[in-house]
């Protein structure tokens, strides 16, 4: 997009001049110029119409009135330019009782009463709402704030579409409008006909719009971000309805703290319907009632163990799980998102729930049970026996490791028989197995090879030889950091196997671990489930270099 890339060189070109220029007046003058284009074009870039905090009243606070005001002036200048020079009129009935319309000003207001006009969908970020019209009882008025040239996060759509459908259906005559009325309005007012009329295809109804406003126009990633959310189901009238199940017990009760904050920032884009779990089966349970109630979302609010509970109902479902990391490790979020993950922002993690798209991710089945991350024999499981609830609330993710180093003192070896694939049966002595699904960097024990993929329908097997010395369990361990950081095995003290089905016996009953709950059977079979769970996940950033601007 070639906006923020205009705004750095505005920015670049200010600050140079400012340098040479010898007053010192100009020179601050120029300076806070290009300060503020600099921070715009950051916006840009990152399409974060936040900047300039607009809010929900349609104003704009004084300070930002102040610290952006000379991009403000030349976005003031150039849409009046712009308007000037503009042949059609600034608002124009696209549908019945729907309008498509340029920036308004009080000279407009005659017109919007004239023609009924009781409904306005301010999409604009850079400019304050005409204040007499907005804090009038007669008129609704909703601000979903977007850059120019720039489209809507899919949380942003979903709420103007709501919001237009309700007028719309209580009888208000609406205009949504941006700057010129050809960009962002158009994208907005073509979701909303698009959601009436699922079965047209986009060019219909953007040829509809433009039969009326023969300047609408839709650049190609507003395009693109349309035809992305019309896919993913986001151009919906309703509000989706999501189910939340929170373990309150999990990552120190942090669900108790932040439980009104979430509750209120997705009540904006969903209708909730919340619950508290008890235990692993409840969680299971509450998610097969939300499957069968035909939730949209199911969102699992805790650790690793509740998501696992919440996933074993989702798979092979359409529905896509949300995820809300408030447990210790959340080593999932970790494998999925990055280490980001681990310093929690709910701001952030309730965004990728409100604009998120399911993204399908493997899963694996052990004995009947979902596996998302890891099923461990050996330190695994003896480090999460360690790791029980008290230490995690004293100690959070250092009781897991607090467990590994007490697993690996006592160093103790079992033997298994292990059949990988079609493979004849082979006799392995080991301290730890871990067949992985996916695992972070910090899960060391599956770091055969480096970082499972997630998606590529395959489990990764990672085992330890079994030493007679700690110092050679240090070693393997330390092996097994190196594969992680640098995606390289050694393998001196690991072994490591990629597979799509493992088998594990022992003479005795085997006690594993599956994404960090303990159970004990007789023989293991563990299958890759390739490509069986959506996934809510941050969305792909939009890496179209073109664009030919509405
Ligand atoms: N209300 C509750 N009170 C106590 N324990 C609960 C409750 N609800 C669920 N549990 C138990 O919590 C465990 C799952 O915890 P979870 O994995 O979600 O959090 P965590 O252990 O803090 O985080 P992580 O696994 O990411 O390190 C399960 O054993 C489950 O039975």
């Amino acid at each position: 997009m070639f906006i923020g890339p205009f705004y750095s060189l505005v920015a670049a070109c200010l600050f140079t001049i400012s340098w040479w220029i010898p007053n010192v007046l100009l020179t601050l003058l120029l300076s806070w110029c290009a300060a503020a284009f600099f921070a715009v074009s950051i916006a840009y870039w990152r399409n974060q119409p936040r900047l300039f905090r607009k809010r929900q009243s349609g104003q704009l606070p004084r300070i930002s009135q102040w610290v952006f005001a000379p991009f403000f002036t030349f976005t003031h200048l150039y849409n009046r330019w712009a308007r000037k020079r503009d042949v059609a009129p600034p608002v124009q009935q696209v549908a019945p009782g729907l309008y498509v319309g340029a920036r308004l000003t009080y000279k407009d207001i005659p017109d919007l009463q004239a023609q009924g006009i009781d409904g306005i969908l301010d999409v604009t970020a850079e400019f304050e709402s005409v204040d007499r019209f907005t804090q009038s009882q007669a008129v609704a008025y909703l601000s979903v704030p977007v850059l120019d040239h720039a489209y809507p996060s899919r949380s942003q759509l979903m709420r103007a579409l709501q919001w237009l459908h309700q007028q719309r259906q209580a009888g208000h005559k609406v205009v949504v409008h941006c700057a010129l009325g050809r960009g962002r309005s158009v994208m907005v007012v073509a979701a909303y006909l698009w959601a009436l009329s699922p079965h047209h295809s986009l060019e219909d109804v953007l040829g509809d719009i433009k039969m009326v406003r023969p300047k609408a126009h839709l650049n190609q990633r507003q395009r693109r971000a349309l035809v992305r959310f019309q896919q993913s189901g986001a151009l919906r009238l309703a509000r989706p309805i999501a189910w939340i199940i929170a373990n309150p017990a999990a990552g120190g009760k942090k669900w108790r703290k932040h439980r009104d904050y979430i509750q209120a920032y997705l009540g904006d884009g969903y209708r909730l319907v919340v619950h508290q779990t008890r235990h692993n089966r409840r969680s299971y349970q509450l998610a097969c009632r939300a499957v069968s109630q035909q939730a949209d979302v199911v969102i699992a609010a805790g650790g690793d163990g509740t998501v696992n509970a919440v996933a074993r109902a989702l798979i092979n479902t359409a529905i896509p799980l949300g995820v809300l990391p408030l447990g210790t490790a959340n080593a999932l979020c970790h494998a999925l998102w990055g280490i980001k993950t681990k310093f929690l922002n709910i701001d952030a993690a309730c965004d990728v729930i409100l604009d998120g798209t399911p993204r399908t991710i493997d899963t694996a089945r052990c004995n009947g049970k979902v596996a998302l991350l890891v099923v461990g024999v050996g330190f695994e499981q003896q480090m999460i026996r360690h790791a029980a609830r008290e230490q995690k609330n004293q100690l959070g993710q250092w009781a897991y490791l607090q467990g590994l180093l007490g697993a690996a003192s006592q160093n103790q070896a079992i033997d298994l028989t292990v059949q990988f694939d079609h493979q004849a049966p082979q006799l392995i002595r080991t301290t730890s197995m871990v067949v992985a699904n996916a695992a972070p960097m910090t899960t060391l024990l599956a770091q055969g090879q480096g970082q499972p993929n997630y998606a590529d329908g395959k489990l990764d097997v990672t085992w330890l030889t079994a030493s007679s010395t700690k110092t050679d369990t240090a070693l393997s361990l330390m092996e097994l950091a190196f594969a992680s950081l640098f995606e390289t095995r050694l393998g001196r003290f690991t072994h490591y196997q990629q597979v799509t089905r493992v088998s594990i016996r022992a003479t005795s009953v085997i006690d594993y671990v599956i994404d960090g709950e303990l159970y004990r059977d007789r023989k293991l079979t563990i299958d890759a489930q390739p490509q069986s769970l959506a996934i809510l996940s941050p969305p792909l950033p939009d890496t179209a270099q073109s664009d030919d601007n509405a």
